[in-house]
């Protein structure tokens, strides 16, 4: 006999966009230029010479993407704000036009009963702080949290949750390590930099909203990819632990226990700078919430040529793989979660991001889009968090990513992660069948599952 699922009373069911991903207008009214404008616009960065010059043209549709939110039944919605809209040479003077984009948007959501989940960095560092030295100079930690200050003081009158960075890890390792993401740098000695300045930041935002009087929630976002060795061995036992030291530990440890992981400087090696013990004081604000990012998982091989972390993921034969090419592994978002829990004292969770990229077939008759991998992956991975609940992990809500079709960042338009279709050449959005599956998961609090 299925189980009778049940999810919390107020468990909140939102979706996931960011602003460079679908605002497109990225230098409109005002707006400063992001790192990713040049990034795109360098010809061998993204796939098929796509760029974020239209996108979703959100910045211009964003009416008709609330009523496609409300028509869908979310509770919530998170986005992100650009910085550089905002503060277009990202600091100094406020571009109020803007600020006022996201003031309309952050409206006409808490008009249709939807609450916005702001997250102030999701990538898109203003150009112009960039060339000032960007996530490489320490003086950033201020930069931001004087940007955060300008969004707490338009926005938290009305905006109840926060989040200070989307993903730092993906930011240190894709623009800095591996330079597969704006700013494209490919600098071992420059990825832990970036990496620790983006955890000073976050501190720095959260003290400031803390110095402010703020009340309500704030939190960091970060990608977690649980580490498997693929044998009992000791090399992949201990490749496995690098591999979660580089990926998961190195981010919530700071914030939570006021260190990193030993292991990290086995990571890093000669690379890794000793930090000085303030920066630690700054790092461990204490926060409301964790937005925890799951879509996969690793099983990991030791290889000693797999700069940094020592080790190689291996393919899983019987799995099923997404379009980016990442395993369907719903028991690593159960062993996720637990980790976290156990790990860090319980701390409230959000799921901020979880969804996948299949090749979705065209418009049938009837505007209708049947994914029927994409509906399945979100059954698993619910019933997976639903697991996580029922063994005593403090799961508060869940955002599918991702509201709409979108950039995909170096993959351009290639990968589709949405609930809604979105035909790029004349901007129409077609519901897929995921996005009326999730509408009955939301109106039954998971009961359908
Ligand atoms: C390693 O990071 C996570 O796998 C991850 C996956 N994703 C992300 N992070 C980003 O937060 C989104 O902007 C991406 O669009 C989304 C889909 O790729």
């Amino acid at each position: 006999m299925t189980q009778t699922i049940r999810f919390p009373d107020g468990f909140l069911w939102g979706a996931s966009t960011s602003a460079y991903q679908i605002e497109g207008s990225p230098l409109a009214d005002g707006a400063g230029p992001s790192i990713w404008q040049r990034f795109v616009h360098t010809p061998g960065n993204i796939r098929d010479g796509d760029t974020g010059d239209i996108a979703c043209d959100h910045y211009r549709r964003w009416e008709q993407d609330v009523e496609l939110m409300k028509q869908i039944g979310l509770q919530a919605y998170r986005f992100s704000i650009n910085w550089g809209r905002v503060l277009p040479q990202g600091r100094g003077a406020v571009n109020q036009a803007g600020l006022d984009f996201y003031d309309r948007l952050v409206d006409r959501l808490l008009a249709n009963g939807i609450k916005p989940m702001v997250t102030l960095f999701h990538w898109d560092l203003p150009e112009a702080l960039d060339n000032q030295g960007g996530w490489l100079n320490r003086d950033i930690a201020d930069w931001f949290a004087d940007y955060a200050r300008v969004m707490y003081g338009k926005l938290d009158d009305r905006v109840t949750s926060w989040a200070t960075l989307n993903e730092p890890w993906v930011v240190a390792d894709g623009g800095y390590l591996h330079g597969t993401l704006a700013p494209g740098h490919r600098n071992r000695f420059e990825a832990p930099i970036a990496s620790h300045n983006l955890l000073r930041a976050h501190g720095a935002a959260v003290k400031a909203y803390r110095e402010m009087g703020g009340k309500h929630d704030i939190g960091i976002v970060v990608n977690i990819e649980p580490k498997y060795p693929a044998t009992n061995s000791p090399a992949d036992v201990d490749a496995a632990a690098r591999a979660h030291a580089y990926m998961n530990a190195q981010y919530l440890d700071p914030v939570f226990l006021g260190r990193y992981p030993e292991k990290i400087k086995d990571v890093y090696g000669e690379a890794w700078p000793e930090w000085p013990a303030e920066d630690f004081e700054l790092i461990k604000q204490p926060i409301d919430f964790v937005g925890v990012n799951y879509y996969t998982r690793s099983v990991n091989k030791d290889d000693a040529l797999a700069y940094p972390v020592r080790a190689t993921p291996l393919r899983q034969t019987s799995a099923t793989y997404t379009e980016t090419g990442w395993e369907v592994y719903a028991r690593g978002l159960t062993d996720t979660l637990t980790w976290v829990a156990q790990r860090y004292g319980n701390p409230p969770l959000y799921i901020t991001e979880n969804g996948a990229a299949f090749f979705d077939p065209p418009v049938a008759e009837g505007g209708r889009i049947n994914d029927p991998l994409r509906v399945d992956y979100y059954q698993k991975h619910l019933r997976a968090i639903h697991d996580a609940i029922e063994a005593g992990v403090d799961m508060r809500g869940y955002c599918a990513w991702s509201l709409l079709d979108n950039l995909e960042w170096a993959h351009g338009f290639s990968k589709r992660f949405g609930l809604v279709h979105v035909n790029f050449a004349t901007q129409e959005r077609t519901l897929k069948d995921s996005a009326y599956y999730y509408r009955e998961l939301i109106a039954s609090n998971g009961k359908v599952l």
